[in-house]
């Protein structure tokens, strides 16, 4: 971002800190903008509350809630943007000071779903994630299957085997990204005869590899002679089902093991496959019931004080970026206080103009670096680096020491069969119950946004996070690609973080005297995603309607009231905007991220606020689903070229047609309607009407065209269409409060 920024200091330059830490500049024009705005959000508040009227009062009032919660909304917002911080290492201190001798890290990957997530895609994962530059002998390398798939079990014997070949590689060639599906995806080829030669053997290697996984998929089975060469395989000698089987745990790599070696002779890191047991009757607790048995599991075959959590479609895009985490866990001055290393979740399938609003430029380069200038980025949930001690549970104390040397490098006497059976033990069932795992100990249960409950947790014990965000993004994975799949994640997410502010974790409650109140404003700047669902939409029908029928409900143009409306609605929106081309998003992108705004407050976020509340008053459970990593041809040619996908009917397409409609009809009827009454409501009243109803219509282009134009499969279905119409013809009867 190009901000004015101060110089790294001096005095930290001469302590010989292992990362420096900036602040982000251009601080003062931004002030500017929020005092006014603020002072603004006053005035408007001002006038709803001294110009009550005596017809309409209602609608009036109604307008007074929602502009109050949206002022306080935006006070909120503003809590991460007040001190943003960046942050600089030095890895070549790193390594004059320590050369290879690195604390040990677990990697800990999660899968659930071979049809969502394909094997072949989380093996891409696993291989970048092995092939980090760092000591191999010191990394280890766990994938969680909770879809309990034999699939996933041979996709990753195969990827063993193909490491042999593929680590060497990276290293000789240094190359980047270490991910083979997105390293032979990039066009460009070696130049060197040698090196290309090298090059198309380990591409036809890997090209074998993924045929043979795919097809395993296609035919849902592993052929018989594959699954003779491990005595893992029988394992599923009997069929299993992904909620009713026992617990899987096989040492695919043993790196103690002085056999398992690449073909360059190399020590291999320590690949493990864990299916934690599964039953019908024990609760699951999702993606945190597999990190905590992860947890034990590899405390018992590495148990190393560093912990990377990824998602399983998210593949190592910098092969230095554990070396970047060590930077600020070894520091001398900070290191100490440091629970947790953040990086930014990217997604390398955002089109250029963002047609989702899933490009997270401006969470990662505004929000997260204002966290951290607070005490640090919230844990979201993948690509982030822990310390095995404080994820467990460890309140900070000044006087704490980590033990770097921890880590079981050494054969021990066990044999790998009993160890297997010993970490088995440890992922039953029933191996949690009475005991504090998902409370006090390890991640958090109870919500779908484990990752936010869970740092919450360790910033209310004293810890403070880091952000880094190197230039060379550390983690890239795969965005939601529909419509529909875009409005299901931020239902979860909305659900599982409104359920926090619901539950005793609330960050105002729990966080008050933890932490300060600013960190309390930004982590409910996510939890209260919810509630902005109601005055959105109330915002989005009753001026309009109020347009329509001839009600005012905003000052008129002649009167000075008018201003403060002008100016906050002017300003926020070129802030915003300002903000996003900064971040580096397009203009288009902006305003397409402005419609996925709406949308996303009048579906996910609605839908996400009623099933928190009926969660938490026990009326239904808390459901997880996982975003689908694949989509089919159509859907993907479409999304290319930015057409929003609907297709099937549903409740959400329903609201967001008919909020379209609406608006549609009030921008034509009202004005109409106006002129045509002969002068007793002059058009000058509803100014701003015509305004914020021609503006919605303006963002709402795609769902006409997706309405009454589009042929193709991904349009608004008729169904829809006609209900949404009914709605409307329904409320312009309704008489306006
Ligand atoms: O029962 C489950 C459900 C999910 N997962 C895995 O968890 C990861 C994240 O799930 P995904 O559906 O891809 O989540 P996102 O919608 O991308 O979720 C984001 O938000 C989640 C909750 O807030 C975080 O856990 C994720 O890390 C973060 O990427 C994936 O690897 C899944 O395989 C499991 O292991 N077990
Ligand atoms: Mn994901």
């Amino acid at each position: 971002m190009p901000l004015v920024s101060n110089s790294i200091s001096l005095r930290e330059m001469e302590m010989e800190r292992l990362f420096a830490t900036e602040k982000v500049g251009g601080r003062a024009l931004y002030k500017l903008q929020a005092v006014t705005v603020f002072l603004g959000i006053c005035l408007v508040l001002c006038y709803r509350v001294t110009h009550i009227p005596a017809a309409g009062t209602a609608a009036w009032l109604g307008m007074l809630a929602a502009e109050l919660w949206f002022g306080f909304y935006w006070i909120l917002t503003q809590s991460v943007r007040w001190r943003p911080i960046r942050r600089h290492t030095f890895k070549d201190r790193l390594a004059a000071r320590y050369g290879e001798r690195l604390p040990c890290v677990d990697i800990f990957v999660c899968t659930a779903d071979p049809r969502l997530e394909p094997p072949s895609l989380v093996m891409a994962t696993v291989l970048s994630l092995m092939a980090y530059n760092y000591p191999p002998e010191k990394l280890n390398v766990y994938l969680s299957d909770d879809g309990c798939s034999i699939l996933n079990f041979y996709a990753l014997w195969e990827a063993a085997s193909f490491a042999k070949h593929w680590l060497p590689f990276c290293r000789r060639y240094n190359i980047e990204p270490r991910s083979p599906a997105a390293y032979f995806a990039q066009s460009d080829k070696p130049y060197d005869p040698q090196a290309l030669e090298e090059w198309s053997f380990v591409k036809g290697l890997y090209e074998e590899m993924t045929e043979r996984i795919d097809s395993s998929v296609r035919s849902d089975n592993v052929p018989e002679e594959i699954k003779a060469n491990h005595k893992g395989f029988s394992e599923w000698s009997t069929r299993l089902s992904s909620k009713d089987h026992q617990p899987i745990v096989q040492v695919v790599i043993d790196g103690k093991d002085r056999n398992a070696v690449d073909n360059e002779g190399n020590v291999l890191p320590t690949l493990v496959y864990m299916a934690r047991e599964k039953r019908p009757q024990y609760h699951h607790n999702f993606k945190a019931g597999a990190m905590n048995t992860l947890i034990r599991v590899s405390s018992v075959i590495s148990n190393s004080p560093i912990i990377l959590i990824v998602d399983c479609d998210m593949y190592s895009n910098n092969s230095d970026a554990i070396r970047d985490a060590m930077c600020f866990f070894l520091d001398q001055e900070m290191g100490h206080k440091i629970a947790f290393v953040q990086n930014p979740q990217n997604y390398n399938n955002v089109t250029k103009n963002n047609i989702y609003g899933n490009s997270s430029n401006v969470f990662n380069q505004v929000e997260l670096r204002g966290f951290d200038g607070l005490v640090g980025p919230l844990y979201i949930g993948t690509g982030c680096f822990h310390r095995r001690e404080i994820l467990c549970g460890r309140r900070f104390t000044n006087d704490y020491k980590e033990d770097w040397d921890r880590g079981i490098k050494e054969k021990g006497n066990l044999s790998i069969d009993q160890i297997e059976e010993k970490a088995k033990s440890l992922a039953t069932c029933i191996y949690e119950h009475n005991t504090q795992w998902g409370n006090e100990i390890g991640v958090t249960y109870g919500s779908a946004a484990e990752d936010i409950i869970t740092g919450l947790i360790i910033h209310c014990k004293g810890w403070i996070s880091v952000f880094n965000n190197p230039p060379r993004a550390a983690f890239t994975g795969v965005g939601p690609t529909t419509l529909a799949h875009t409005i299901q994640q931020h239902k979860k997410w909305c659900e599982g973080v409104f359920s926090i502010f619901l539950s005793k974790y609330c960050p105002f409650i729990f966080g008050n005297g933890n932490i300060s109140l600013q960190l309390q404003m930004a982590y409910s700047i996510y939890s209260l995603w919810a509630p902005n669902s109601l005055p959105t939409l109330y915002y989005l029908i009753i001026p309009s309607v109020g347009l329509l029928k001839g009600i005012p409900l905003f000052p008129e143009i002649t009167s000075l009231w008018i201003m403060p409306y002008i100016y906050v609605s002017v300003v926020t929106n070129i802030y915003s905007a300002y903000e996003a081309l900064l971040c580096g998003d397009t203009l288009k992108g902006w305003w397409n991220g402005q419609r996925m705004w709406m949308i996303r407050r009048i579906t996910s976020y609605l839908y996400g606020g009623i099933d928190a509340v009926r969660n938490t008053l026990g009326l239904s459970k808390m459901g997880c689903p996982v975003s689908p990593k694949v989509s089919g041809e159509g859907e993907s040619k479409r999304y290319e070229q930015e057409i929003m996908e609907f297709g099937s009917s549903s409740p959400e397409y329903v609201i967001i047609a008919t909020i379209a409609l609406l608006n549609l009809v009030c921008l034509v009827g009202g004005p109409c309607r106006i002129l045509t009454s002969g002068g007793d409501m002059p058009l000058t009243g509803f100014f701003l009407h015509v305004v914020l109803c021609g503006l919605l219509v303006a963002i709402n282009i795609p769902i006409y065209e997706a309405m009454f134009l589009r042929k193709d499969r991904g349009r608004i279905p008729f169904s829809v269409t006609l209900i949404s119409i009914g709605f409307v013809m329904l409320s312009l009867f309704a008489p306006l409060l």
